[in-house]
């Protein structure tokens, strides 16, 4: 089980429960929502308030505005009608942004509905077999026979034998409105493309680029902008009206992306806003490891990678992707689950299995596209999605999670007490870092395409999850130039700053140098051989191992960056987490803001974490522990005798408690001297303090 220089083992489904009867039991209604997290999109077919009222009390975790399509201002509405929602439904509810980015469009002209919405006119007939051409002339008009694209660069991107996928904005691309190209002649500005498939192209057209070739891919995508002009208009208009918790980042090419698009979201004040790195194609596999290791999450959008990633390979990938941002702490979202559920009330069985499946490999959350964007049933998917999610998460098997990170020990490099172990483990494992004999299959060459060489086989060595951190340079260099452009004159920021700016969200700090960053890979095994971890990371699976060995019924984690709470999810406990937001007094310029909220909804992505804001100001420390324990139990978190885990700190000491419910239920059993119970570790009542860090 030891940890390997050479890769990580592969996770392997493992059922808590194989017993027929029981499984077909209803799962035990949860008071709370599951542990899995459905972020939903925003649009015409949910957005009003009423809906959305029943959405969030369906569970929805999180809500999404896409700026790829629709004006600003209907977004506005949008964000707040959510508002209202939320004030109606007492529920907390993230905000995610997500980008235009390096998506590419037909353009067609549209007319804007009473609710501002686009709507086009006639769908365009193509048929089987005839030539068309794709051009960057701006004065065409969609028709037939030529279809006129955003991206000036277009054409430079193409050669003969590619293909080009033409559909519907989140369409499945098995329906009438997705069409399949083949490119036959690059023409100067035409592309003269065959067509595949019959289809009727309508709405707004989303345009995906894939290569031919598997082996020196040209990557000719990083030369788009990472942001598009609306992007950076838009994220500056919405974020004066909203509090903005996530920025998806579209067609992110590599960690660098996420750098950029750091430095960016704090030049323009959304300091706080966590980015999540949308990875849509073989490139971001190719350079997964560094947008993992860059990003606070990642959003795996199966169904623009299922375009460019050969169908065979896409489960591996996607239990590859799962298990490394399980490995590195970072929350993962994946799309495209239940599309059948745009048009009737219930999901097909190939889906209903797969979001359990995606469960099962550890995901953190799926986000609902079209389901909910145009669907037809926007509260059942959200309804459906979670009662799969909760099912699937009573015989996901908690301790061989546990043990399997416990084996691999990846922790966060570069992170405090991290980089005594650096000096004598970077030289070990090159930034490639496959084995000396070529076996570890990376996630690059899972993607491959069906022709490139690729042993079967390979798949179920426990040797396949190559953790490597690819070097950082890209292999393009348009995006930063034009970001830069984007920005205000004379912002060189990233140039002069020498670090390496990344996530923070309970892992990485923002300042971790590039050394460090780059060291993730070789950190895993301390110099003697042995895996190690940092101290938090060690509390925090401790307090996820007492809770298990005591069978509590909760753990609280006092929060204030969302680093701890954030690793105790990692190990993803049997039990819920209450995350226990401390808000902040922070002063900008003139005033003083009391921050806390945006955090309490950020913890809302991570599976199994429940936010709590604690009172500003909190009186003393036992009061505060026994009004969220008061509180939980009023939530039906706790009941009379249960057991919870604490972290927490005692000056600057990081220490776990364990805490008992009193016999009514009502809240925490005190101990003679008025103060909370003993402190225990690992079952050990009576010890103080357990670790510091
Ligand atoms: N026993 C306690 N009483 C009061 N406040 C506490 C106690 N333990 C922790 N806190 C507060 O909770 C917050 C948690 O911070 P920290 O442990 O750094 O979490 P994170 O990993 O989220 O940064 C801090 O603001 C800390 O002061
Ligand atoms: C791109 C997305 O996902 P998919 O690739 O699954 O359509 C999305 O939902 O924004």
């Amino acid at each position: 089980m030891a940890a390997s220089r050479y890769g990580v083992k592969s996770k392997t489904h493992m059922l808590k429960n194989d017993n027929l009867p029981s499984i077909l039991e209803p799962a035990v209604p949860a008071p709370h929502i599951a542990g899995t997290k459905v972020t939903v999109t925003l649009g015409p077919a949910c957005r009003d308030v009423e809906t959305l009222v029943q959405m969030l009390e369906a569970g929805m975790a999180c809500a999404r505005v896409d700026l790829t399509w629709g004006p600003v201002e209907y977004h506005m509405q949008s964000l707040k009608n959510l508002q209202e929602a939320v004030k109606r439904s007492r529920r907390l509810c993230a905000v995610m942004v997500d980008t235009l980015g390096r998506e590419m469009t037909i353009r067609r002209t549209y007319n804007l509905n009473e609710q501002g919405w686009p709507v086009h006119e006639e769908p365009i007939p193509i048929k089987k077999g005839q030539i068309l051409a794709v051009t960057t002339d701006v004065s065409a008009t969609a028709s037939s026979e030529r279809l006129p694209i955003t991206y000036p660069g277009f054409a430079a991107m193409c050669t003969p034998g590619d293909t080009l996928f033409i559909g519907r904005y989140l369409v499945n691309g098995a329906d009438q409105s997705s069409l399949y190209l083949e490119i036959k002649e690059v023409k100067g500005e035409e592309v003269m493309c065959e067509a595949m498939n019959d289809a009727e192209l309508d709405g707004l057209l989303t345009v995906i680029h894939s290569e031919r070739s598997d082996d020196g891919m040209s990557n000719r995508q990083t030369d788009l902008p990472m942001l598009a002009q609306h992007d950076v208009m838009a994220l500056k208009q919405l974020s004066a009206a909203y509090e903005l918790d996530f920025v998806a980042l579209t067609y992110t090419c590599d960690g660098g992306d996420v750098q950029e698009m750091r430095e960016f979201l704090d030049d323009i004040g959304l300091v706080q806003a966590k980015i999540i790195a949308k990875v849509e194609n073989r490139q971001a596999l190719n350079n997964f490891s560094s947008i993992a290791t860059m990003a606070d999450g990642v959003i795996l959008s199966r169904g623009n990678l299922g375009l460019d990633v050969a169908p065979e390979k896409m489960a591996l990938v996607q239990k590859c992707a799962i298990s490394r941002c399980n490995l590195l702490g970072k929350p993962v979202i994946i799309t495209r689950v239940v599309d059948t559920m745009v048009s009737v009330p219930r999901c097909t069985r190939a889906e209903a299995t797969d979001v359990a499946n995606a469960v099962l490999d550890g995901v953190d959350g799926v986000l609902l596209g079209a389901e909910t964007l145009r669907g037809k049933y926007p509260v059942a998917t959200v309804k459906t999605v979670l009662s799969i999610c909760r099912q699937a998460e009573e015989v996901f098997d908690h301790s061989y999670h546990f043990d399997f990170l416990m084996s691999e020990a990846l922790d966060e490099a570069g992170y405090d007490d991290a980089s005594q172990h650096s000096g004598s483990q970077t030289g070990g494992s090159p930034a490639g870092g496959n084995s000396p004999n070529g076996s570890t299959q990376n996630l690059a060459q899972l993607s491959a395409a069906s022709e490139a060489p690729f042993s079967p086989t390979s798949i179920s060595s426990p040797r396949n999850l190559n953790l490597s951190l690819p070097p950082l340079p890209r292999t393009g260099s348009g995006s930063q130039a034009r970001l830069q452009e984007l920005r205000s004159p004379g912002s060189h920021k990233l140039q002069s700053s020498g670090m390496t700016r990344v996530s923070s969200f309970g892992s990485i700090p923002r300042t971790a140098s590039v050394q460090s960053v780059r060291a993730v890979n070789a950190m895993h095994v301390s110099p003697g051989g042995t895996p190690w971890l940092s101290k938090v990371e060690s509390i925090a699976s401790t307090a996820v191992r007492a809770a298990d060995k005591i069978k509590a019924s909760l753990i609280i984690v006092y929060a204030s960056t969302g680093r701890t709470a954030s690793l105790v999810a990692k190990y993803r406990p049997n039990m819920p987490i209450l995350a226990l937001v401390i808000p902040t007094l922070k002063s900008s310029s003139l005033s003083w803001e009391l921050h806390g909220r945006s955090l309490a909804r950020q913890c809302l992505i991570m599976r199994g974490v429940i936010p709590m804001l604690a009172a500003p100001m909190p009186g003393d420390s036992d009061r505060l522990l026994s009004d969220a324990v008061a509180s939980a139990a009023q939530r039906g978190l706790v009941q009379a005798h249960d057991h919870i885990v604490c972290v927490m700190s005692m000056k600057d000491d990081l220490i776990l408690k364990i805490v008992s419910m009193d016999s009514l239920g009502e809240g925490m059993k005190t101990t003679k001297t008025g103060s909370s119970q003993d402190l225990a570790a690992l079952g050990t009542p009576g010890k103080k303090v357990l670790a510091t860090a």
